[in-house]
């Protein structure tokens, strides 16, 4: 997706993908992380979603990165958070904001995820992706946008696991998925191996089926990993 795209989207406000209430698989599944207090999540392609908040009410810290600076403006004016606003010393393209919801602190970068560092991120203990991996497409080839973003995530916090949201669909092979554009795309199982087993032990944690179906009566599914650092 060129960055044009997502900037017409937040401009125009049709950010369907927005969710008014915390995901429920991230309910269900985050104290599987099993993470100690003020940890630090990092929410890639973070969007102004409410996820964070719920984050930050478990006791955690978050840092996001956001391509669209208005998505980012409006997650603070909705919760009523006074950041701090903070240009990159060296890249001109990055800045954070930053503020405090209790005793947590909330940093979300506004720029590409490929010009952040592990450095400008810091100690990260685990990655929350909802709604990121399956916004980028993959055309086949090596250096598609989800292969690189998937690197992308392994290089910026190499020790995190991750709690990473997918979809897919029920009863068809790899070749079917092709036919269904995004975003969000649909992401055969066999392909969260292939962008993530180098660096992960995986597990899918679950699965279930939705009340879509498409022409052909298969559901659509919903799915969650968890993926732990080798
Ligand atoms: C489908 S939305 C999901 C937002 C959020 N994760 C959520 O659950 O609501 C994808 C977001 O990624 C942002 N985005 C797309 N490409 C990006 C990039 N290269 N760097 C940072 N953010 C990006 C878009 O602006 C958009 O807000």
């Amino acid at each position: 997706m060129e960055p044009n795209f997502w900037q017409n989207k937040w401009q125009s406000n049709k950010v369907g993908f927005n969710q008014s209430k915390p995901n429920t698989l991230l309910m269900k599944h985050f104290s599987a992380l099993q993470l100690p207090p003020n940890s630090c999540v990092f929410v890639p392609l973070c969007g102004k979603s409410i996820d964070m908040v719920w984050l930050a009410d478990q006791g955690c810290d978050v840092v996001g990165v956001e391509l669209v600076e208005l998505a980012v403006e409006q997650f603070f004016e909705e919760h009523q958070i006074q950041p701090t606003i903070v240009e990159h010393p060296n890249t001109p393209n990055l800045k954070y904001y930053q503020g405090h919801l209790d005793s947590q602190t909330i940093t979300l970068w506004v720029g590409d995820i490929f010009e952040l560092t592990a450095q400008d991120l810091g100690s990260v203990d685990a990655i929350y992706d909802r709604a990121a991996l399956v916004a980028l497409p993959d055309d086949g080839s090596e250096d598609s946008l989800r292969v690189r973003y998937s690197q992308q995530l392994i290089k910026l916090a190499p020790k995190a696991q991750q709690l990473l949201l997918s979809f897919g669909l029920s009863g068809v092979d790899e070749a079917e998925y092709a036919k269904y554009s995004g975003p969000p795309f649909l992401i055969p199982s066999q392909k969260i191996y292939s962008y993530y087993q180098q660096a992960y032990e995986i597990s899918l944690v679950e699965a279930y089926e939705t009340q879509q179906v498409n022409s052909e009566g298969n559901p659509f599914l919903n799915l969650a990993w968890q993926l732990v650092p080798h």
